[in-house]
């Protein structure tokens, strides 16, 4: 559970979580749905977190509210199995729920996000949503208003906050390293071909 108190244009967020705090040593990175923090100081209940103005203007931390409850992730092991995909807890931008479909074993959510965003979102691709590693079940690919669909089983639901996400709630994005790279490779490449550059 998550307490944020306003610190002019940057904040400081305190985050019980007996789990993760534990073991946690000043200086590591950790995981807060999806943004990479560094722990300024902790216990062994709970672990604050420095929110740099930036951060504030690229996720959701800054709307949450004392007692919300979020994901915690500290840094992946190199020496361990390594399932999902690349997530590096840098957020691109984030999206809002704007429909809930529960099946009988699953649950579908639809995010609507901005098109700059969305062009990074392909269908069985990957993208982490508040930092839970998934893949894409559908794109409404480029149109107006687009968006993309998600959908979870009952160990995703039950074990990270996507399992309370109500219609209207706001997330954190981070969309697959391997298209921004590919979106800067073809800038550079169009750049060159217009021959503009010296
Ligand atoms: C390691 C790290 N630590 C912090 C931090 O302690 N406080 C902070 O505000 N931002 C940190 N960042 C950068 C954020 O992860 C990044 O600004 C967001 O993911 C948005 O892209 C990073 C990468």
């Amino acid at each position: 559970m998550a307490r944020l108190e306003a610190r002019g244009d940057s904040a400081v967020l305190t985050v019980a979580g007996p789990h993760t705090a534990v073991g946690v040593r000043a200086g590591d990175s950790v995981c807060v749905n999806g943004v990479c923090l560094t722990v300024t100081g902790h216990t062994d209940e709970q672990m604050s977190f420095d929110i740099m103005a930036e951060t504030l203007e690229w996720t959701c931390l800054g709307q949450l509210v004392a007692g919300d409850e979020v994901n915690l992730e500290p840094a992946m092991r190199a020496d361990g199995r390594f399932g999902g995909h690349v997530v590096q807890g840098h957020v691109d931008g984030t999206a809002q729920l704007v429909r809930r479909a529960d099946a009988e074993h699953w649950r579908v959510l639809r995010f609507g996000l901005a098109p700059e965003l969305a062009q990074y979102v392909a269908m069985k691709g990957a993208v982490a949503v508040h930092g839970v590693s998934l893949t894409v079940s559908a794109v409404s690919g480029p149109v107006a208003e687009p968006w993309f669909e998600v959908s979870l089983i009952p160990t995703t639901l039950a074990n990270t906050v996507l399992g309370s996400l109500a219609t209207g709630d706001v997330v954190n994005i981070e969309t697959d390293v391997l298209a921004r790279y590919a979106q800067n490779l073809a800038d550079f490449a169009q750049y060159r071909t217009r021959g503009d550059h010296r």
